[in-house]
């Protein structure tokens, strides 16, 4: 039970996704980037991982903070272990992220399941097997064909129905896109997807993150005119009053805060300013499952519904063992990509979706990540 070691090993990971230059995935060739696999052991050899980018579990970060909080503690004792790297955050100069508290957090309940061959939302609780998912799609873009007009989102969303999704969320057109951000084409696209899809298909939109008042009002005004679910992230996150002012003067669901800090204690907040209609949380935006499931019950004793930003196994895991989230967030997806083709240094998709669009829990052990570490020895960098 008690940790001994914490290693992280750096791998090179095929992929066919790029970054453009505000952080947004598009499609692209295929390209080796690195990845890292953080590793919690204990005395007696129990192993739990997670994965994230190399610059989150960077050595300095490690050794100052990580390793001084976890070695020779209870791997068991997840709460204090997690307060514990919370309170080194004030002191350690923006050095110790968010980011990396998810990463040790997400890999000790790994290691917590892997211990007892039980998958992680049994023991949190389960409340469901498999959940109902809706497809997130990439950023637009002005790839020929791709994701470049309201047209080629239409024919995408047709194509994601016939793959079994019943809900589907946009991201529209941001820069470096040369002519965005524009509500009217993001209308457009809204409107051709709402007439492609007919009127059963749940939609989302999640927006350009720093229109206007006046432009999100215009943006909420026209997705309420088609039946949109709710409308996400269209003004800068750190203006709470903003939201405020836009949930009162909309009747479409506003959703948020995703990139916002603070993890439970300002989404608490939000709750109190009445920033929001529905909750968001993400385990990544949080600081880990820890902290993601605190913000759930936080919304759930509000009455109010709390859906989990983004895909992998530690956000399905926390929707699965929550009742007041109706959605998992499958993606991102874009018409140049085969999303079921998943990682190569997994063996097997950790959310699979059946045609009906409901994805199954694993019912592997822990995270549930099916990892080939021979793979990742192969391709091993450092
Ligand atoms: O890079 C990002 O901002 C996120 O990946 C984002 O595109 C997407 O995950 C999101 O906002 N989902 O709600
Ligand atoms: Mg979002």
């Amino acid at each position: 039970m008690i940790i001994t070691d914490i290693s992280v090993i750096v791998f090179g990971h095929v992929t066919r996704r790029h970054a453009d230059a505000a952080g947004h995935a598009h499609p692209g060739p295929a390209h080796t980037v690195e990845q890292a696999m953080l590793t919690i052991t204990t005395e007696s050899g129990e192993q739990g991982h997670s994965f994230c980018p190399p610059a989150v579990v960077r050595p300095d970060v490690i050794d100052k903070y990580v390793r001084k909080v976890l070695i020779g503690q209870d791997h068991r004792d997840r709460e204090r272990l997690w307060q514990d790297l919370a309170h080194w955050q004030r002191g350690s100069a923006a050095q110790l992220s968010d980011r990396t508290l998810a990463v040790v957090d997400c890999a000790l309940w790994d290691l917590a399941g892997r211990t007892l061959n039980q998958p992680v939302y049994k023991l949190i609780g389960g409340y469901r097997d498999k959940v109902p998912a809706y497809g997130s799609i990439m950023c637009g873009d002005e790839i020929e064909n791709g994701l470049a007009t309201p047209d080629d989102y239409a024919r995408f969303a047709e194509t994601l129905v016939a793959r079994g999704y019943k809900g589907i969320k946009l991201h529209t057109w941001m820069p470096p896109v040369s002519w965005s951000p524009d509500v009217g084409m993001d209308l457009k696209a809204c409107a051709a997807v709402r007439e492609a899809v007919g009127p059963d298909i749940a939609l989302m939109l999640d927006a350009y993150h720093w229109y206007s008042r006046a432009d999100a009002l215009k943006l909420g005004r026209g997705l309420e005119k088609l039946g949109f679910d709710w409308i996400e992230e269209p003004m800068d996150e750190q203006s709470m009053s903003s939201y405020q002012w836009l949930t009162d003067n909309l009747d479409i669901p506003v959703i948020g805060p995703e990139s916002a800090g603070g993890k439970h204690w300002h989404r608490a907040e939000w709750i109190k300013a009445g920033a929001c209609d529905i909750l968001r949380t993400g385990v990544n935006d949080v600081g880990g499952i820890t902290p993601a499931l605190k913000t759930m019950h936080l919304a759930e004793a509000f009455g109010m519904a709390c859906e989990v930003h983004g895909n992998t196994a530690m956000n399905l895991h926390v929707v699965a063992a929550t009742r007041n989230c109706r959605w998992y967030e499958r993606g991102l997806l874009h018409p140049f990509l085969e999303y079921d083709d998943g990682f190569d240094y997994l063996k097997s998709l950790s959310d699979p979706m059946d045609a009906d669009g409901f994805v199954h829990v694993p019912d592997r052990p822990g995270l549930g990540e099916d990892i080939d570490f021979d793979h990742i020895d192969a391709h091993r960098i450092r």
